[in-house]
Formats: structure tokens, C-alpha cells, sequence
């Protein structure tokens, strides 16, 4: 099997266990988007659920797979949030996330979220965090320079803007530049997540602890059910 039906494989098992009636947190990425779709068959089988898009994508890729929208304003609580991770640590759940640029209303949506539900294909499986993928963090424009000395202070190396294929500069769903820290592996995640947290100019990091409630990952053999 491909890297890409292991996603597709993941992201349908998790679709299949919406119920109606739930508020549905829809997540980003590569993998995120065949749960979209899985969901979308699964209403014109009858489904009746509403979603909480974590991106601008993911809304108008809810929309086309006819996926009725709600926000916070309605719904303060979700049922479940189902989403993709960059890296996911064996053991801890943990993850990191963001690589697409979606961290902050990720972040937002899955602590809203009753369940918050993991897709992910065999590559994302690490032993510590940090250990391939780097560290995104959202920070404000005003002063970026000053909060990338900062999270270099903490060990994270070439702290540089993110920048699209083209070299232009990218810009978060909310209008914020993305800094991505790569530290290595992470010894201490919750001190590293603190020290970020409390750095001015910071939104959100892509460190996620204790969030995921289960991880679902997609081997060649079966797809793994993770839980604590
Ligand atoms: O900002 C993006 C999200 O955190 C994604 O869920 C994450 O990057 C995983 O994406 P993919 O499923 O494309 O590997």
C-alpha cells in the first residue's frame, strides 16, 4: 500500500465514527482531507452532523463534500475533532502539528473537543518528539525577530519565517508569520511547550500535549487503534 492509502485508510476508519447529531471538528492536511470526504459520502448515506473547520482549506473542502458549518458562537463544545499530525510520540500521545500551517485553530478546535482523534499513516510515529519534524510556532509580525532570538535561546535551530514553494512569505489563516524551530529530539516537551507559551509575540506552537484522546495509524498490516 502507498503512503497515500494509508492516510485514505486512517482518515475513513475515523470518519466512520461520527454519529449523528455530533458537532465535528475537521481538521487540515493531507490525510485530514480524506476524512472530509469520507464524511461527506457518509451524509448523502443519511449522516447528520456539523463541522468546525480548522483552516480556510478545510471549510471550502467541507462545503464542496456538502459538510453543514457551524462556529463557536453556536457551539462551544464539539463532540469529536478529527485531524492529521506531523509527528506522533509513541507512548505519550503527544504530538506536533503544523507543518500545514494550522496549528493555532487546530489547537483551538481539539481543546473544544469531548474526543480529539489522531489520523496518521506509519511515517509519523516517532520516539521523542522533534525527532524529524521541526517545531512551527505562530508568532506575531511585530517583532519577529526578536521572538526568533528568543526561541533560539532554547535550543532551536535556523529559526527562519516559513516562506511559500514561490519564496514569498506565508501566512497563517489568521494573517501571522510561521517561525519552524527545529530543536532535534525533545527531552522535556511540557518545559519546551512552557518556555514557548510564555514568550511574547507567540499565538501557538505545534507541540500538542495531552490533547489526543486516540491515535489511528495506518500500517501495512492494520490500522492501529493507540489509547492512553
Ligand atoms: O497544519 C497542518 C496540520 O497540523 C496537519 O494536520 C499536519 O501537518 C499533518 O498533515 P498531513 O496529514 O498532510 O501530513
Amino acid at each position: 500500500m502507498s503512503m497515500e492509502a494509508f492516510k485514505k485508510a486512517a482518515a475513513r476508519r475515523a470518519a466512520d465514527m461520527v454519529q449523528s447529531g455530533m458537532v465535528v471538528g475537521l481538521g487540515t492536511g493531507s490525510t485530514a482531507k480524506y476524512m472530509i470526504e469520507r464524511l461527506g459520502e457518509r451524509i448523502t448515506e443519511g449522516l447528520e452532523i456539523m463541522g468546525i473547520p480548522t483552516s480556510e482549506d478545510s471549510a471550502e473542502k467541507a462545503q464542496k463534500a456538502g459538510i453543514p458549518l457551524t462556529d463557536f458562537a453556536t457551539h462551544r463544545r464539539l463532540d469529536i475533532a478529527i485531524d492529521g499530525a506531523d509527528e506522533v510520540e509513541r507512548g505519550t500521545l503527544n504530538l506536533i502539528k503544523g507543518l500545514g500551517g494550522a496549528l493555532t485553530r487546530e489547537k483551538i478546535v481539539a481543546q473544544a473537543a469531548k474526543r480529539f482523534v489522531v489520523i496518521v499513516d506509519a511515517s509519523k510515529p516517532v520516539d521523542h518528539l522533534g525527532e524529524r519534524a521541526p517545531v512551527p510556532v505562530e508568532v506575531l509580525s511585530f517583532g519577529w525577530e526578536c521572538t526568533a532570538d528568543r526561541l533560539a535561546s532554547y535550543g532551536a535551530r535556523g529559526v527562519k519565517p516559513r516562506t511559500d514553494r514561490d519564496g514569498s512569505l506565508f501566512v497563517s489563516d489568521s494573517g501571522n508569520m510561521i517561525l519552524d524551530c527545529h530543536f532535534g529530539p525533545i527531552m522535556d516537551p511540557a518545559a519546551l511547550s512552557a518556555k514557548i507559551d510564555g514568550t511574547a509575540g507567540v499565538v501557538a506552537h505545534g507541540i500538542f500535549l495531552n490533547m489526543a484522546t486516540e491515535v489511528l495509524v495506518a500500517t501495512e498490516q492494520e490500522i492501529e487503534r493507540w489509547e492512553l
